[in-house]
């Protein structure tokens, strides 16, 4: 049952498991939207995971065909998952990740930007007991935000500070239908544990549980968020494009200082710094000049009191590729060399120095092989790339670039920049070069 929705209507989406939360929250958004003018798109996924899923999908869409006969503005969309869990990869967070981007999905191909979910108070409180179960730091105790924009949509949680209580009343009140999820019982999963084992014991002997931990859950966000606003001062300061700058950062004190280091990483990176690696680089970079620190993401390195993070390249296909011999470069661009395990920019900056474009037709690209000359500017003597790359302090690591050369003459080295020979060749058109090393996977 997919009815069309109309343009010119306001739209907000339901994730409906058809469980008893979304069940009713759908049934409360349709009432207010009835009046509003609004409609409501119903969102439900379908696992593959579990055989009743089909009976689930089948009662989803009943229930939405009876209301929208009683003339309720309800469209029924769903989709099925193939789910191919890799190996050691946890079923529920493969579940959870391919769950919220077919959400998200619906939701954009059908005009809703808003998706809302039926997390109530209790789920709140059981995300703040298992993070911390797990250990987790403010920013896991946070739980679950009442609304958050990811990917071009806002998932808002209308209910979160619902009692479970009110929830079942309203499902009472209503006669509301929906369906069980056997695999609520499985003690597996930890949330199950948690909820079966755990809770009613918790909630007998402290009344007061679920509100008090929810609390505790919005008291984490605000610490979580004063920390963020505390790092991002503290880089300002610490942080330079070269990297973290490790005598300031070490004057922060270990508390600013982990967190700062926590947040430096968290956007190098892309992903959390796990606790265990915060401990050891706090311990290890006051002691270590020169170090490496292998990450599965990259390495960090520290060189001359300097912290920077190389990403890893994405594994070849089949075996390392060789080193390009040869690069034709007729625009600017960015220059993918993986046989060298980095990347060329050309930029253009006509006006501001560079070397001709034209130089750069037919380059080779060279190992150092010892006793290349560099000259660093203008006026200066060339002189041996050892010498240089000391004066200029390019770590090891980043001299490994190729040499490129245009016939006999340097042009530009990784790490050193542009031979002021070649800057001073005539000609229009003129570009910068950068080289970007990319960590081996
Ligand atoms: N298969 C699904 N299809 C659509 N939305 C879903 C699905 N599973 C979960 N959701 C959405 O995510 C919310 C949280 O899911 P979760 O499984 O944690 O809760 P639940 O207690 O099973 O909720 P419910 O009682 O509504 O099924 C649900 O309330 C619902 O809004």
């Amino acid at each position: 049952m997919n009815a069309r929705l109309s343009a010119d209507r306001p739209c907000v989406a339901v994730a409906y498991s058809g469980g008893r939360d979304s069940s009713a929250l759908l049934h409360a958004t349709l009432r207010a939207a009835r009046d509003a003018g609004v409609q409501v798109l119903a969102l439900h996924v379908h696992h593959g995971l579990q055989p009743q899923a089909d009976a689930w999908l089948d009662h989803c869409e009943r229930q939405c065909a009876a209301w929208r006969r009683r003339g309720w503005p309800v469209t029924f969309v769903s989709r099925r998952l193939d789910l191919r869990p890799g190996k050691g990869e946890s079923i529920e967070a493969v579940a959870r990740d391919a769950r919220y981007a077919a959400l998200r999905e619906m939701a954009l191909s059908h005009g809703a930007n808003t998706v809302l979910l039926a997390h109530h108070r209790q789920d709140q409180a059981e995300t703040f007991l298992l993070q911390a179960l797990r250990g987790a730091g403010v920013a896991g105790l946070a739980g679950m935000p009442v609304a958050v924009e990811r990917d071009g949509v806002a998932w808002v949680r209308p209910w979160l500070a619902q009692p479970r209580a009110a929830i079942e009343a309203y499902v009472r009140r209503y006669r509301l239908r929906y369906v069980d999820d056997d695999s609520n019982a499985d003690a597996r999963y930890a949330r199950n544990r948690l909820r079966l084992q755990v809770w009613p014991a918790l909630t007998q002997a402290f009344g007061q549980a679920e509100a008090a931990l929810a609390d505790a859950a919005a008291w984490a966000r605000e610490a979580a968020a004063c920390l963020d606003e505390l790092a991002a001062q503290d880089l300002a300061v610490v942080a330079t494009p070269q990297g973290l700058q490790l005598q300031p950062w070490q004057a922060l004190g270990a508390a600013r200082a982990r967190n700062a280091l926590r947040a430096w990483y968290r956007a190098q990176a892309g992903e959390p710094l796990p606790a265990s690696w915060v401990d050891r680089l706090w311990d290890e970079l006051p002691c270590v000049r020169t170090g490496q620190w292998p990450l599965p993401q990259g390495v960090l390195r520290s060189y001359r009191g300097v912290l920077r993070w190389q990403p890893a390249v994405a594994a070849a296909p089949a075996g390392a590729p060789m080193p390009e011999t040869l690069l034709q470069v007729r625009r600017a661009g960015r220059y993918e060399l993986p046989g060298w395990g980095g990347v060329l920019h050309v930029e253009r900056c006509d006006g501001c120095g560079g070397v001709p474009l034209a130089l750069l037709e037919a380059l080779r690209l060279v190992p150092r092989q010892g006793g290349e000359r560099f000259q660093a500017g203008a006026g200066r003597p060339p002189r041996s790339l050892k010498k240089q790359f000391q004066q200029a302090g390019v770590p090891g690591w980043a001299r490994q670039g190729p040499l490129l050369y245009a016939g006999d003459a340097l042009v530009f080295v990784p790490g050193l920049g542009l031979d002021a020979r070649a800057v001073a060749m005539p000609g229009r058109s003129r570009v910068t070069l950068r080289w970007e090393p990319l960590a081996p996977a």
